[in-house]
């Protein structure tokens, strides 16, 4: 259950406040340099985007891929023609950290969201304080007024959310905060289900001027020509990029598949972005 993921994170973050206080975590929010521009980075383009995930494991899956070294990763990504690198950095069920967040953030150029069940301040200051310059903000798991307040403090940190929507209704709610980045997840972070199809029947509620992102269920270029024809202009994928090979080469087709569907069909064919059971 997603309130269960959002008990879990307020618990290791109460846990890493008794050892590293509030003012301590704020001060150095502040020491940071300016968060990278994300919105600048993912506005739409010619081609699809990517914001490429450094995934160990997750709940629905289970463990994923060892990744020892998630600088390195990113790194790849980077080479690959990511946008962005996000960066799961919840411990219990994902096996992330910050500490794999300051290691992405300091080996890589690009913008690095901080992916986490965030539900509280304190988890915004941390993500700055690591480096972070995007922050999740899960609709389904935030009421007013706090959506907002979490929302007004990343941008006041210099920092973009990107507010992560899987129904009409969590779509109207998070226009109401005037976002710059809006994603519609595929998966339904309760039951662990997915339809790849959601976006594009949400799309159209995304007014132009949002960044629009497609979130999981990219398996294979089609997937990524799939989001990209409904509307996308940003994907965002994990799993794939873990498990799949080479993740410069795995990149690399998800980028083409959008503007030549032939070399779409044959990148499907030949990567090796392993089916989900
Ligand atoms: O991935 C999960 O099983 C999961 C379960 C519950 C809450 C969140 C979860 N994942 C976070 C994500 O949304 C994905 O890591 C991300 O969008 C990439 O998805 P994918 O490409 O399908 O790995």
């Amino acid at each position: 259950m997603l309130s269960d993921l959002v008990s879990g994170a307020l618990a290791d973050a109460a846990e890493r406040r008794s050892i590293r206080p509030l003012a301590e975590v704020e001060a150095a929010a502040l020491a940071r340099p300016a968060a990278l521009d994300a919105v600048a980075a993912l506005e739409p383009a010619e081609r699809v985007k990517i914001i490429a995930e450094v995934k160990r494991a997750s709940p629905s899956r289970g463990a994923l891929a060892e990744i020892t070294d998630p600088a390195a990763l990113a790194v790849s990504y980077e080479t690959g023609g990511a946008s962005a690198i996000s960066v799961l950095t919840e411990q219990r069920r994902f096996r992330g950290s910050l500490d794999d967040l300051e290691a992405v953030r300091a080996a890589v150029g690009i913008p690095v969201l901080r992916k986490d069940f965030i539900a509280e301040p304190y988890q915004v200051f941390e993500a700055r304080a690591a480096g972070a310059d995007l922050v999740l903000l899960i609709v389904a798991a935030l009421e007013q007024p706090l959506l907002a307040e979490l929302h007004e403090l990343i941008h006041s940190l210099g920092m973009t959310a990107l507010v992560e929507t899987h129904s009409a209704e969590e779509v109207e709610r998070a226009l109401d905060l005037g976002p710059s980045v809006l994603g519609v997840n595929a998966r339904d972070l309760s039951t662990f289900e997915l339809d790849r199809d959601l976006f594009g029947r949400l799309a159209d509620r995304i007014p132009a001027g949002v960044v629009r992102v497609a979130e999981s269920a990219v398996l294979r270029p089609a997937d990524v020509a799939h989001y990209r024809d409904a509307g996308a202009d940003v994907v965002l994928v994990g799993e794939a990029l873990v498990t799949g090979g080479d993740p410069i080469q795995t990149l690399e087709s998800f980028l083409n598949a959008q503007s030549d569907p032939a070399q779409a069909e044959s990148a499907e064919a030949s990567t090796t972005a392993g089916e989900r059971a």
